[in-house]
């Protein structure tokens, strides 16, 4: 695996330390309200459960699956639910925890339908934010990184399934998917 990998761009070290710097300002920002953490299958699996360690005010966590990419490096623009939450979310604060933004299709679409089932409050943090990427706007209220325009893989994002388990994030090498 390590020898698909072009650079480390952020590691181990980096990421913990803004999981916790993170985790102070979103637990400043809901102190005294109860919060429902929805991590975005699959990506947002390691951020959201290292992230959630360092948020300390009562939360719930709930899991939805939608896919956009596939098996390739470019958003079909087409957004599938492949599994929704469990739990209703009307008048629940919603922090909703992605591990990239790119073309912002996926979060436009989803923010759509979560706004529609009437939460009390909902905001976006996302790991890496990839502005050369963005196709449509996006709000997002809590970020980790800005990434430059490459393909980024590890720490719960993957090429072709591949390279999630990698503990860092790497810029993985364009003969890998060239
Ligand atoms: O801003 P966008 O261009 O829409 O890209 C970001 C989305 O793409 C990836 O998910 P993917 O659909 O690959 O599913 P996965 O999380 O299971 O890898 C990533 O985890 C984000 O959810
Ligand atoms: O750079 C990326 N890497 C992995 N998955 C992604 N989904 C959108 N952008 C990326
Ligand atoms: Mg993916």
């Amino acid at each position: 695996m390590k020898q698909d990998i072009k650079e480390v761009l952020i590691d181990e070290t980096q990421i913990q330390n803004k999981n916790s710097e993170l985790g102070k300002i979103i637990s400043e920002h809901y102190r005294g309200e109860k919060l429902t953490v929805i991590c975005i299958l699959k990506g947002a699996i390691m951020f959201m459960s290292d992230l959630i360690k360092n948020i300390d005010v009562p939360l719930e966590i709930d899991f939805m699956d939608v896919s956009s990419y596939g098996e390739g490096t470019t958003s079909s623009g087409v957004v599938k639910i492949i599994k929704d939450l469990d739990a209703s979310i009307e008048d629940k604060n919603i922090l909703i925890v992605e591990d990239i933004i790119d073309s912002g299709l996926t979060l436009s679409y989803l923010m759509k339908i979560l706004k529609s089932r009437g939460p009390k409050s909902i905001e976006i943090c996302t790991l890496l934010d990839k502005p050369t990427g963005r196709k449509i706007d996006i709000d997002v209220k809590y970020v980790g990184f800005t990434v430059p325009d490459a393909f980024l893989v590890g720490y719960g994002l993957d090429y072709s399934e591949k390279y999630r388990n990698l503990p860092y994030i790497g810029i993985l090498k364009e003969n890998v998917y060239r």
